[in-house]
């Protein structure tokens, strides 16, 4: 009932253990709160969260227009719902290296398990996009040395992203990656790689988990997370995915409307009530007030 049970804190204790396992841990991008349930439900190990689901959920484009505060509250909102660990998308930590430090103790009082902070310049944009810029590499280690420092929880999982595979090519993103570990990044998140030998370089080059977005429409092929296991990928994101098939399914509802006045042919697509009232925990309502469900709803 309400919120998750587990504190933050247990949560990120179990997140580094099982990080420190080596087994490859799968983070569906939720884009609310109660899509973060159904993610826990389907039996997957964390929850994601998009920067650009969080933009385009207000109607805007992923340029760097959202706010920490924006971002934080929203992260909050999604990772209180889950006992899984949730992992928030920090852009470029909000501003200067000072900032990044604020962005995470924010983050840590939301509740996360962890966030990434990435190396563009601002205003960012999509790392699957043409025309990134990426700052100079001692910005980019103060970004991730400030994220260290500010931590307050050693089990905050701190993830450096590097966009320069997409600016400078791969022996120049491996180069990055390295040098963002030896700054103190518990993960690595390769933007944009093209494939899974890009994956095999970036594993061999650095002693820390590293992390595959599996964006669709982007640079990287989707590959399974078989595939990704194989050549020892440690988390796996699929960050849009459930806004994408969410807002298709949405679409072709509303053609049905235009074209059919109803949507009777559609019903076998949704969500039924009564998944939504279990997802939901209406039973556990009852136990304080018994007023509250004190109905059946037919299949
Ligand atoms: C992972 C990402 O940073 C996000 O905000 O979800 C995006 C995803 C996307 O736009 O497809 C990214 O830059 O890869
Ligand atoms: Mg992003």
């Amino acid at each position: 009932m309400l919120y998750a049970q587990t504190p933050a804190s247990e949560k990120r204790r179990l997140f580094r253990e099982r990080l420190a396992d080596g087994e490859l841990l799968r983070f569906p991008g939720a884009f609310n709160p109660l899509s973060a349930r159904l993610i826990e439900r389907k039996g997957f190990d964390g929850v994601y969260i998009s920067g650009a689901v969080i933009a385009a959920d207000l109607g805007l484009p992923d340029i760097g227009l959202t706010t920490l505060t924006e971002v934080a509250g929203r992260a909050r909102q999604i990772a209180r719902m889950t006992d899984l660990p949730a992992i928030v998308d920090a852009d470029t930590g909000f501003g200067e290296p000072m900032n990044v430090a604020r962005t995470i103790q924010e983050l840590e009082d939301a509740g996360l398990g962890g966030a990434h902070i990435e190396d563009q310049v601002n205003p960012k944009r999509c790392g699957h996009l043409d025309g990134k810029q990426v700052v100079d590499e001692d910005t980019a280690l103060k970004r991730i040395r400030s994220a260290v420092q500010s931590r307050r929880d050693p089990n905050f999982v701190v993830i450096a992203r590097t966009d320069v595979r997409g600016v400078d090519g791969l022996d120049a993103a491996v180069d990055r990656a390295k040098k963002l570990a030896d700054a103190g990044a518990d993960v690595i998140f390769p933007e944009a790689m093209a494939t899974l030998a890009e994956f095999e370089a970036v594993r061999a080059a650095v002693d820390v988990p590293i992390l595959a977005n599996m964006t669709e429409f982007g640079k990287s092929e989707l590959f399974t997370s078989e595939q990704l296991a194989d050549v020892g990928v440690n988390i796996v994101i699929w960050p849009v995915s459930l806004l994408r098939m969410a807002m298709g399914a949405a679409g072709r509802a509303l053609d049905t409307l235009n074209d059919e006045g109803a949507l009777t042919a559609r019903l076998d697509e949704m969500q039924h009530r009564a998944d939504l009232y279990d997802l939901l925990d209406y039973p556990a309502y009852n136990a304080f007030d018994s007023s509250v469900f004190n109905f059946t709803i037919a299949r």
